[in-house]
């Protein structure tokens, strides 16, 4: 019988072993070590989603790489690793490179600066028949059966189909697309405008202004989408607006945090120092899920008491208000701030 295949023991990549297996599907939860296998069996699922056991009996979880058998029985893959891992983790993993795969990583890769479709093209894989999936999915909320939908881009209008049908389940509703560009830069960039509304909303700016960076973020996401080859209507859609709805206002977004985070005043964790030994693999990289929990109220830390004789440092919401509305220069010809 065949099975779907997911790469990462994350909050998402276990949301979607979840979901295939509730629609119907056998699948392999391909992991980083017996250690992590063992432990995500213990729990069924995995602790930090905080939603107790979610994982049945149909989802097998096994350290890579892939035994032959596993991987000869594939219909698909879904990758769901951060996307500085994607690499390392698909070479780990032994999916064969004839298997249907799919990104459900939003992100770019570090290195490259290339979509994930375009790493995994490089890695061998069909392009005709890589593919994204993307939307306004918070996998807490996913993983309890509240109602969300998603897109899945494939070039291969059939192969999407089958994944809308291997993917769709009770409230979570997936719509095909063959805008792989689109779907993949959206769900890219729109974690750059809610790192930007996080600080808005750290610095208590209101919902007035949120809004208007989504706006205005969405514009300038859209235009580059459109200079990258990506399709007008995926940025009106839930890839687009509506990932980045979901992601600049809900506080279970880590995006926004981390954008409240650095409102407040802190600073990322700095990755370990060149010289700490290390296992073989990238340098981990620190992420706004590293980060401490944000007290109850995510309003902005008191300013920091200073000499008297020293002249008082601009807030931070005064450096980024004043940066987010600067009037020209004087002497500059006027602005046309056209209404979008
Ligand atoms: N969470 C969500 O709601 C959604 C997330 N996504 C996307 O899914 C991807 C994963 O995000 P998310 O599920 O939130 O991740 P999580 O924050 O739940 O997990 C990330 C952490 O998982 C651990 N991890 C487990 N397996 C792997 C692996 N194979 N390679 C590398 N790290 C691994 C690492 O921590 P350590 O090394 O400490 O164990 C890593 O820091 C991201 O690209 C994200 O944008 C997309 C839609 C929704
Ligand atoms: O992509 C997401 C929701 O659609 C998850 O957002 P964060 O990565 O900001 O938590």
């Amino acid at each position: 019988m065949s099975a779907y295949a997911v790469l990462g023991a994350t909050s998402w990549g276990v949301t979607l072993a979840a979901l295939l297996e509730r629609a119907g599907s056998d699948v392999i939860l391909v992991v980083r070590s017996e250690l992590e296998a063992h432990a995500v069996r213990a729990a069924g699922g995995l602790e930090r989603l905080g939603a107790g056991r979610v994982l049945g009996p149909r989802v097998h979880v096994h350290p890579a790489p892939l035994t032959p058998g596993h991987a000869a029985s594939l219909a698909g893959a879904l990758v769901a690793v951060p996307s500085h891992a994607v690499r390392e983790s698909v070479l780990a993993s032994g999916l064969p490179a004839t298997v249907p795969v799919v990104s459900a990583t939003k992100g770019l890769d570090l290195e490259t600066s290339s979509r994930m479709t375009a790493l995994l093209a490089a890695l061998g894989f069909d392009p005709a028949r890589t593919g994204a999936l993307s939307g306004p999915n918070l996998a807490h909320e996913i993983i309890r059966g509240l109602p969300a939908a998603a897109v899945v881009a494939v070039p291969d209008p059939d192969l999407g189909l089958a994944w809308q049908h291997a993917l769709s389940h009770g409230a979570f509703r997936v719509y095909a697309s063959t805008d792989v560009v689109g779907v993949e830069l959206a769900g890219a960039l729109k974690n750059v405008i809610a790192i930007a509304a996080g600080a808005a909303w750290g610095l208590g700016f209101g919902a007035n202004a949120v809004a208007a960076i989504m706006t205005r973020g969405l514009a300038e996401m859209t235009r580059l989408g459109l200079a990258l080859g990506a399709e007008l209507a995926t940025f009106n859609g839930l890839a687009g607006v509506g990932d980045l709805a979901a992601t600049c206002f809900s506080p279970l977004s880590r995006n926004r945090r981390f954008g409240e985070l650095l409102a407040a005043g802190r600073s990322p964790p700095r990755p370990p120092p060149k010289s700490a030994k290390r296992s073989k693999g990238p340098a981990p990289r620190p992420s706004p899920s590293a980060w401490p929990p944000l007290p109850a109220s995510s309003s902005p830390s008191p300013p920091r008491s200073r000499p008297s004789s020293a002249a008082p440092a601009p807030s931070p919401r005064r450096c980024f208000a004043s940066s987010a509305v600067r009037s020209p220069a004087k002497n500059s010809p006027p602005v046309m701030l056209r209404s979008r």
